[in-house]
């Protein structure tokens, strides 16, 4: 084993110094396994090392699947090696042929191991997971060739995922220091780092949020969530304004104060009393000239034939011109493939986000339905692209969370409402979206010069302020 410890530091794929990672932040090594592919000779003692560990600890399984792209050839001379069936996992669905995502031939139930090279968050292990449950298969465990051991075990133990690994770094740094081949000081530094870049489960619920900077330009599974993330990135936003206005002029004209500066405007269509045909048509003209996208606060809640009809048709016929809607989970997943139908039924895109948690107190959501919230949403990607949550709900970072119950002041509003300031719910909380309504719309000081609400929108944060938290 420490032959191939040795052969990777000498063919560069361990490396010393100071390295800046994908997160921003500074490391003292990096790993990069693929070179491993130039060198026939570590690509075998590699698979030789990935199955003696397979072996040790005993892991079951009836195929194995490599995380793209840099652990596709290690799965695949594990399986030459340990004649071993594999299956490949895509990173996006083709849109042409089979639009399979899991290529290969399987039995649905069997059981998947994943392969990859190094583990820091567990996030990727976790996304090729969804695509392989979503077709399926099982999944319970994974295995490494390196754990940065900053907490991806514990993530991915908490998504019900055993991680086995045939190196941890600290394994890996002792055997180099025992070769001569680094010294105590750069053994020093990677513990220091590790000590104090640890991510614990609860706390990748607490994570920055990863938008915009790595998931903004990353796919294009979901348009509607790479529309917000382009318009959020434009406009240095994150603000969701929540307009409950009973009139269609009053609406028109927050919408037009607001515009400039928000990624996305919310409203109730059922309280306008004076909703028209050509309302939302007034609404899609503010929103194209300001840039930002509409969300129709419905909360569809009932069983899929009739959300179909709810969503579909109606007095607002929300699907021909939302871009955004909301659902409970409540009736279970009939609900969204009711949406999901309405949505192909008139021919645009909306995305959902599910109700996962309320900002009012009593509430009777609980930590098991929001757990539920999660697993139904990830089945449900692209399609459901988040949730309205309270705090940070999928570590991976790939579902989103708008946050209601927001104002400088955190209060309540005498009917249940609870807010809670903008700082501790994008630093404490790890929300990424703020949605607030009265306290912009409703504000009570008048700034001079400017209306009421073009004055206090500036009070709430933007992009900036946000990475200035963390
Ligand atoms: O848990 C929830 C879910 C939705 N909302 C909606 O957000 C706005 C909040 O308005 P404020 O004036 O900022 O209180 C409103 O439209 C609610 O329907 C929520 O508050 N809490």
């Amino acid at each position: 084993m420490d032959n191939l410890v040795k052969d990777l530091f000498e063919v560069g794929a361990l490396k010393f110094g100071t390295f800046k990672l994908k997160s921003g932040i500074e490391s003292p090594f990096y790993v990069d396994l693929r070179v491993a592919v130039s060198h026939p000779r570590i690509l075998k003692q590699i698979a030789a090392a990935f199955l003696k560990g397979i072996r040790e600890h005993q892991v079951e399984f009836d195929l194995i699947c490599g995380v793209p792209y840099t652990a596709l050839p290690f799965a695949t001379a594990i399986a030459l090696e340990g004649n071993i069936p594999m299956v490949m996992c895509r990173k996006e669905q083709k849109d042409h042929g089979t639009r399979r995502t899991v290529e290969g031939q399987y039995a649905p139930g069997s059981r998947c191991l994943i392969i990859e090279d190094v583990v820091t968050s567990g996030s990727s292990i976790l996304e090729v997971a969804e695509s392989l449950v979503s077709q399926g298969l099982k999944v319970t465990s994974a295995i490494v060739l390196l754990d940065r051991e900053q907490g991806g075990r514990d993530v991915l133990r908490a998504m019900d995922i055993e991680l086995f690994s045939v190196y941890g770094i600290t394994g890996m740094i002792e055997a180099l220091q025992n070769m001569h081949l680094i010294d105590s000081l750069k053994a020093e530094t990677v513990y220091a780092f590790l000590q104090k870049s640890q991510i614990i489960p609860a706390d990748a619920k607490r994570q920055p949020s990863r938008i915009p900077q790595e998931l903004g330009s990353e796919s294009s599974m979901s348009p509607i969530r790479d529309q917000l993330y382009a318009i959020s990135r434009r406009k240095k936003s994150i603000l969701c304004v929540a307009a409950d206005v009973e009139s269609a002029e009053e609406l028109m004209s927050i919408a037009e104060d607001v515009g400039p500066h928000i990624c996305v405007l919310k409203l109730h269509a059922d309280i306008i009393r004076d909703w028209a045909t050509e309302t939302p048509k007034r609404l899609q003209e503010i929103a194209a000239r300001h840039d930002f996208l509409l969300f129709e606060d419905r909360k569809f809640a009932d069983i899929g034939s009739t959300v179909v009809a709810q969503f579909g048709s109606g007095t607002h016929r929300i699907a021909s011109w939302a871009h955004i809607t909301n659902a409970h989970a409540l009736p279970g997943p009939g609900v969204i493939d009711g949406l999901r139908q309405a949505c192909e039924s008139s021919g645009r895109m909306v995305g959902l986000l599910l109700v996962a948690q309320m900002s009012s107190k009593g509430n009777l959501i609980d930590g098991r339905y929001t757990e539920s919230c999660l697993r139904m949403a990830r089945d449900a990607f692209p399609f459901c692209i988040g949730f309205i949550a309270q705090e940070r709900m999928d570590p991976t970072g790939k579902l989103f969370v708008m946050a209601p119950g927001v104002q400088l002041e955190a209060k309540g509003d005498g009917l249940g409402q609870q807010y809670n300031t903008p700082e501790h719910l994008l630093k404490e909380k790890g929300v990424d979206f703020l949605i607030v309504g009265r306290g912009i719309y409703a504000a009570p000081e008048p700034w001079q010069g400017r209306t009421k609400v073009q004055g206090t929108i500036l009070e709430y944060p933007s992009i900036e302020y946000r990475e200035t938290l963390f």
